[in-house]
């Protein structure tokens, strides 16, 4: 918000993205697409409209070289062609931006213009401006390794603040061969309407911030909705009730064998991690994604309580960058068109489209082992359970190690990843299935042919006579039985 009292934000005015630590790609001529559109002053959708080859693939014509000259109507982002857009002090939410005048759904609002920087000068960044108290954050994320920081120096769009019912979106064009990030309306917007867009916030574990939007369908927080803030902040959601971590009651362990106890379900919320009153500061880049991106957010230091990673230490960040970008990749269009997740989803979608955080129960495959009398069984059990460990583990490197594959196909070509990674992943993915398989296989073989239950009178072996008080007793055969 306001860091300057009353007066305007401090910030240089930009129009175009400006280089940091790289220079501005230059475009090759015959890299350069030309569209075969025809101007025809009776048709005013004939000088690159919505047919227009280059705006079909989300690509500005380049002044020059499209046919249809000074009447070319695809040049928007190099021309600045925005509505009139006022800035104002909102009440709660610092600046915001408003349509001062009529906007149509599907116009171009403006371009979200900063310094493009990488994304470890971003984590970097964002470091710093934690530190000295930087409540807003300016940093968007424009593709797997690059970040617009409109911190310093900045377009108007800076200033339109998120909402979880917003009337705009973002959508990244390329312009003279490089990414840039438009805010385009969702709806028609009339005049005098704050400007809004779903920041999809990146959680890092920084500060929890209260979402002030004021949409009934408001997540509470900025980046509820981001897998790390679930993880570290939500056990289970129904509906319209959120579990967090502090409204789960405590297990006693002195009741019984937790391990072969299920959790209980939590008790019904009376303070929900929505309701926490937090503030603080919120530095952490924002992500910029296609429509059919996951929210991620921005968090605080309860994650460290919650034995989560601390702020910003450049481990800790890593870790949480991963995570983030987990998230994101869990939908996009890559991602679905082979099914690759990060693994099995903490997430499950409700019929309502709603996640569902669950706590995957832990299994303690050693003191299930120890229950068995066969002592084969046990060994085997306990085997399974280190190969179903070491594909896991593998998976996940794998995951780490295919993730900018992932990106680099999803953010630049909007395309899918390449059939070797996906192959790879199936593999993968497949094997630690079958890890699980063989896993739980054997222990349904040591519950059903070696425990067996057995009662005095049917067609089993005999127990002696004034053994039968009524309990099960369990007779020791081989697991292969
Ligand atoms: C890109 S800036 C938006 C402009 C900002 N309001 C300003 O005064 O410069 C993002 C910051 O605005 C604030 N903000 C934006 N949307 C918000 C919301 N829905 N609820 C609470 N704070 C919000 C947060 O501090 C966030 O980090």
């Amino acid at each position: 918000m306001d860091q300057q009292g009353e007066g305007p934000p401090l910030y240089e005015h930009i129009y175009m993205n400006e280089f940091v630590y790289r220079k501005h790609v230059k475009q090759e001529e015959e890299d350069i697409v030309v569209c075969v559109c025809q101007f025809d002053a009776n048709d005013p959708d004939s000088a690159c409209g919505e047919r227009c080859l280059n705006v079909l693939t989300s690509t500005e014509c380049t002044p020059g070289y499209c046919p249809c000259g000074v009447y070319c109507k695809n040049q928007k982002f190099q021309k600045c062609e925005y509505p009139i857009l006022r800035l104002f002090k909102t009440e709660d939410r610092g600046w915001g931006l408003l349509a001062a005048q009529n906007i149509e759904a599907g116009q171009f609002v403006i371009e979200y213009c900063g310094e493009v920087i990488s994304w470890k000068e971003a984590e970097q960044r964002s470091q710093l401006y934690e530190s000295k108290g930087l409540r807003d954050a300016y940093i968007i994320s424009l593709n797997g390794n690059e970040s617009i920081d409109a911190t310093r120096k900045g377009s108007l769009a800076r200033f339109i603040n998120h909402s979880c019912q917003p009337n705009c979106e973002t959508r990244k064009w390329t312009v003279s061969g490089e990414i840039r990030v438009g805010i385009f309306a969702k709806q028609d917007i009339p005049a005098g309407t704050e400007l809004s867009y779903d920041y999809n916030f990146e959680w890092y574990g920084g500060a929890k911030v209260r979402c002030l939007c004021g949409a009934p369908s408001c997540s509470g927080f900025l980046g509820a909705k981001s897998r790390g803030f679930q993880e570290a902040f939500y056990l289970w959601e129904d509906d319209d009730t959120r579990y967090s971590v502090d409204n789960i009651p405590l297990y006693d362990s002195g009741e019984d064998d937790p391990s072969l106890k299920l959790p209980k379900p939590p008790a019904p919320a009376t303070g929900t991690a929505a309701e926490d009153g937090v503030s603080g500061s919120l530095t952490s880049p924002m992500v910029i994604e296609p429509l059919n991106s996951v929210r991620i957010g921005s968090g605080d230091g309860e994650a460290a309580a919650a034995g989560e990673q601390t702020l910003y230490s450049p481990e800790a960040h890593h870790q949480f960058a991963q995570n983030a970008m987990i998230s994101r990749i869990q939908s996009n269009a890559g991602c679905r068109k082979y099914h690759i997740e990060p693994g099995p989803s903490k997430f499950p979608r409700l019929a309502n489209g709603k996640t569902k955080t669950v706590v995957k129960k832990q299994v303690n495959v050693k003191l299930l082992a120890e229950s068995f009398a066969s002592a084969g069984t046990s060994q085997e059990l306990l085997a399974l359970e280190e190969a179903k460990e070491e594909a896991a583990a593998a998976l996940e490197a794998l995951y780490d190690e295919i993730r900018p594959a992932i990106e680099e196909h999803e953010r630049d070509t909007q395309d899918s990843v390449s059939t070797s990674v996906a192959e790879k992943w199936i593999e993968a993915s497949c094997r630690k299935l079958k890890a699980e398989f063989d896993l739980y296989a054997a222990v349904v073989k040591g519950v059903t042919g070696n425990p067996r239950p057995l009662r005095r009178g049917r067609a089993v072996p005999p127990v002696t006579e004034g053994e039968d008080n009524g309990e099960i007793k369990y007779l020791e055969m081989s697991s292969s039985q």
